[in-house]
């Protein structure tokens, strides 16, 4: 354990959506020798206390086929499948930390030096830190505090799954990839074919 100065940090790897705009599991596709969940574990590990992998039922048996000590836990029943807030709430309601840094599985330019750059950043007095593009949130690649736990568990009980509304019901502290020294390009998610054959002919287009 190498606890940080806040606490045990958790590091998340969001990996249960539908995959529904890419021919295959996104998780799996290959980049570089590597699966992407694979890929963001790596990027996670040397900066947190423990890695999590949360994703769907079908999938678990695939991920235990891997060498990774990572934690593989399913969406909790009353939120599976409903977005990655369930699943940043699924993680938050059975791994207990003091904070969560959360990652898409389908972020593979992500990497280690962009975590250590996020996971620096001091949550002074607020829920969450969320890295903004040209002014655009990246929820997907953040942290957040266990105090966000109760909140969202409100909201989704409400019926909400929206990331937005969680994001307007706690104080998070927006910071851009630039102040973070984080390049665009790791923001860059791959959510179709075309845009994965793009990442593997080298040709993905900046921060988009
Ligand atoms: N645990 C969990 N992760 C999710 C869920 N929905 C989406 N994610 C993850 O959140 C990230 C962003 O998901 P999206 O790209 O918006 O959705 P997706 O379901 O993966 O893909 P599409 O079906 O093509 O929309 C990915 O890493 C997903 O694996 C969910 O219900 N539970």
């Amino acid at each position: 354990m190498h606890l940080s100065k806040e606490g045990k940090r958790v590091g998340v790897v969001l990996a249960g959506g539908g995959s529904t705009r890419f021919s295959g599991e996104k998780a799996f596709a290959n980049n570089q020798g590597s699966f992407f969940y694979q890929h963001i574990l790596q990027s996670l590990a040397p900066h947190v206390d423990q890695t999590v992998i949360v994703s769907r039922p079908d999938l678990k048996e695939r991920f235990l086929q891997e060498t990774f000590a990572a934690h593989i836990i399913e969406d909790c029943k009353e939120v599976a499948g409903k977005g990655p807030l369930a699943g940043l709430y699924s993680v938050m309601n059975q791994v207990l930390a003091d904070s969560y840094v959360v990652a898409a599985v389908d972020m593979p330019q992500l990497d280690q030096r962009a975590v250590k750059k996020l996971t620096q950043y001091p949550f002074e007095n607020a829920l969450a830190v969320v890295p903004t593009v040209n002014g655009r949130i990246q929820p997907l690649f953040a942290q957040y505090q266990k105090q966000c736990l109760p909140i969202l568990k409100k909201q989704l009980e409400a019926g909400s799954h929206r990331m937005i509304d969680f994001l307007d019901q706690i104080e998070a502290r927006y910071v851009s990839n630039i102040e973070l020294d984080i390049p665009a390009d790791c923001f860059v998610n791959i959510n179709d074919d075309s845009s994965y054959k793009d990442l593997l002919a080298g040709t993905q287009k900046k921060g988009e």
